[in-house]
């Protein structure tokens, strides 16, 4: 267990945490969202012991967090951290080894990794020769080769092409289902709500809201009303709440509120009703309705 508590931080007179406080499960995959400048990396960065806060505490297992514990945690940080010259098979077993893994050892994690990630046909190149998107795979290497007890990741998915998106989400999933804590900050917000366990938003320093999607989902969002009619007069929605818009022969009817029955029965006289239904809002709408 991993539990951020009560994080402040201060750079002059600006203010980048004001009391950060979440707590992560083992195989719990957290996404950390929130607008530029709003705290994440001040946030993992004294988690990995770059930055000390001003107070608060991390704690790891029930104790503050050392730098042993740190040792055996996987980080991607912001500023990606590579050897330009380095080789790439040779960059990952070196960061094994710096975790203090055995040649032998190292050597097994790193083949194991380049497969995994797809860089086996670049495994001979110099990171400097590589595309932005498999630096990042390098990068994700290097912060798994230890078989890290905790995943810290600051924004792994910036860059990466499509399939490389579903490749590293594959890859979290499985840390995870191995009981690893994994912590990812993204603005892709569709990717961390189809990745996260829970999900934290944070906005100038403060925890604005967290809990699993569902969770923000019940307490944060509305529900919206979907009708969807073919073949209906226009101004067949006068006087019903919502907004229509047009699509090609069909009208769709948006209505954050009001008496579903009787929209389904205006709607039933107007046309043919294709669609009805409740819809969910989505994590990027929940995160401009509570960061609004
Ligand atoms: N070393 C520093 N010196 C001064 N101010 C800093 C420093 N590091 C961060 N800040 C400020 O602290 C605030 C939080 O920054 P942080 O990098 O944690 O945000 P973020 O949520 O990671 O943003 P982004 O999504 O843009 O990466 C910002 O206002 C930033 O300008």
């Amino acid at each position: 267990m991993l539990e951020i508590d009560d994080l402040r931080k201060r750079f002059k007179e600006k203010t980048a945490l004001d009391g950060v406080s979440f707590t992560l499960r083992p195989g719990e995959i957290f996404g950390f969202v929130g607008a530029n400048g709003a705290g994440k990396t001040t946030t993992m960065r004294i988690i990995m012991g770059v930055l000390e806060p001003d107070s608060g505490e991390v704690r790891y297992q029930g104790r503050p967090l050392t730098p042993d514990d740190r040792r055996t945690f996987g980080y991607m940080p912001e500023e990606r951290g590579l050897y330009q010259k380095m080789r790439v098979a040779e960059q990952i077993e070196y960061f094994g080894r710096l975790h203090g893994l055995g040649a032998k050892a190292a050597r097994r994690a790193t083949a194991e990794l380049i497969e995994r990630l797809g860089l086996a046909e670049r495994r001979n190149d110099a990171i400097e020769a590589l595309s932005l998107g498999n630096q990042q795979r390098v990068q994700l290497a290097v912060a798994l080769v230890h078989r890290p007890a905790v995943l810290i990741l600051d924004e792994p998915f910036s860059g990466l092409d499509p399939l490389a998106v579903d490749t590293l989400a594959g890859v979290l999933k499985e840390q995870a289902a191995s009981g690893v804590p994994v912590i990812f900050s993204s603005h892709q917000l569709d990717l961390v709500e189809r990745l996260s366990d829970s999900v934290g938003i944070i906005s100038a320093g403060r925890m604005i809201a967290s809990g699993t999607v569902a969770e923000l989902k019940a307490r944060e969002g509305r529900k919206r009303l979907k009708v969807v009619v073919s073949g209906a007069r226009p101004g067949w929605a006068d006087g019903l709440p919502g907004q229509v818009t047009e699509a090609g022969d069909r009208q769709v009817l948006i209505a954050e509120d009001g008496d579903g029955q009787a929209i389904l029965r205006a709607a039933l006289q107007a046309g043919r009703v294709e669609h009805f239904g409740w819809q969910e809002p989505t994590l990027a709408e929940l995160f401009r309705e509570v960061v609004a």
